[in-house]
């Protein structure tokens, strides 16, 4: 399961994901340049154009992004969808773009998520996998711009399918306009004290703060993220400059992780939030945090040559650190 947001902070909006699977594909930060020539299956190979940052795997020098943004504040992420997703055989009347390929496609060509709306009108998801070794994966993918605008993009068996996405958020299943009607039962969770409505002219007791949230979901499913972290986030105060923005983006994200040993998915095997990530959208600097290593971490895209033609790699900092004050 994984769970994707936009926070907009001072006028910046941040963009990333939790990633939480049981084990690590050894997934790294990647930068691709404008001159990196992307290798399409069924497209003609295209130099990249806008540069991109994101977490990947590379395989056979291409970049396999789970998520990702590009210089012009672009960004997506892929998010499982298992069930509901299903891809298609070659269509000769569509730009015919692989899974894998449909992160590199975008933000090598696109700036605004109204420019990838205009592209998904041409494209059909075609069921090509990357290798023997790495099967389809289902997926649906968050996708927002810098102006805090965002769209989920589904593949199912009734075709490819573009939504407006009013609450800025993605968890996994069902599909989203699903998830978006679940809300409805939610709609009086508050940040305030609840009114007694139960039982009126009883005084009761609030023996607590915070009971507006009482019936807040906490579970690690895909459902209950969905309710809570579209309520963090639209509670979330904005921060005053970059430092507290990126502070109060990893709280609101964190607020859904999944700690080791509570998400079993088999025989001793645990899900749980491997990284989380986040992009400011103006300035492609590029933020995450690990299971292991909860510091915040920082990749500057403007600070590499964007014209080269090469991958540019780095080591995931796993090593927690801690400050001894005595
Ligand atoms: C599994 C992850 C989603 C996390 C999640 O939701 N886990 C719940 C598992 S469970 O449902 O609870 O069992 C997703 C998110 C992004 C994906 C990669 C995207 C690039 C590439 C695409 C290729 O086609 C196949 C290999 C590839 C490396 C992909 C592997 C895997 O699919 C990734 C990591």
């Amino acid at each position: 399961m994984c769970t994707s947001i936009v926070y907009s902070s001072n006028n910046h909006h941040y963009f990333g994901r939790n990633l939480d699977l049981e084990i690590s594909f050894g997934e790294h930060p990647v930068i691709t340049p404008r001159n990196y020539e992307f290798q399409y299956r069924k497209l003609p190979n295209k130099k990249a154009k806008y540069a991109m940052v994101g977490m990947a795997i590379v395989e056979d020098n291409y970049p396999l992004y789970f998520d990702a943004s590009n210089e012009e504040g672009l960004g997506i992420a892929g998010l499982n969808f298992d069930g509901p997703c299903h891809y298609f055989p070659e269509n000769a009347e569509k730009n015919n773009v692989t899974p894998f390929e449909l992160i590199p496609y975008l933000l090598s060509q696109c700036t605004t998520v109204a420019e990838v709306k205009d592209a998904l009108k041409d494209v059909s998801l075609v069921n090509i996998n990357f290798s023997e070794k790495l099967p389809l994966s289902p997926l649906h993918w968050l996708m927002a711009d810098k102006t805090g605008e965002s769209i989920v993009v589904e593949s199912t068996l009734s075709g490819l399918h573009v939504y407006d996405n009013p609450v800025h958020v993605l968890t996994n299943n069902p599909e989203f306009p699903g998830q978006l009607r679940n809300l409805a039962n939610y709609s009086n969770i508050a940040p305030a004290q609840p009114k007694n409505t139960l039982v009126p002219g009883v005084d009761l007791n609030l023996y607590s703060r915070g009971l507006g949230t009482h019936f807040l979901p906490g579970g690690m499913d895909s459902a209950s993220r969905f309710v809570k972290i579209a309520f963090v986030r639209a509670h979330s105060p904005q921060g005053n400059n970059e430092l507290s923005s990126v502070t109060n983006y990893f709280h609101i994200l964190h607020s859904v992780e999944q700690p080791k040993g509570t998400d079993e998915v088999g025989p001793n095997s645990y899900e749980y939030t491997i990284y989380s990530d986040g992009t400011n959208l103006e300035t492609g600097t590029f933020y995450y945090t690990n299971y292991e290593n909860n510091q915040i971490n920082a990749i500057e895209l403007n600070k590499e040559n964007l014209n080269g033609d090469e991958l540019t790699d780095y080591k995931l900092i796993e090593k927690q650190t801690i400050n001894y004050q005595n």
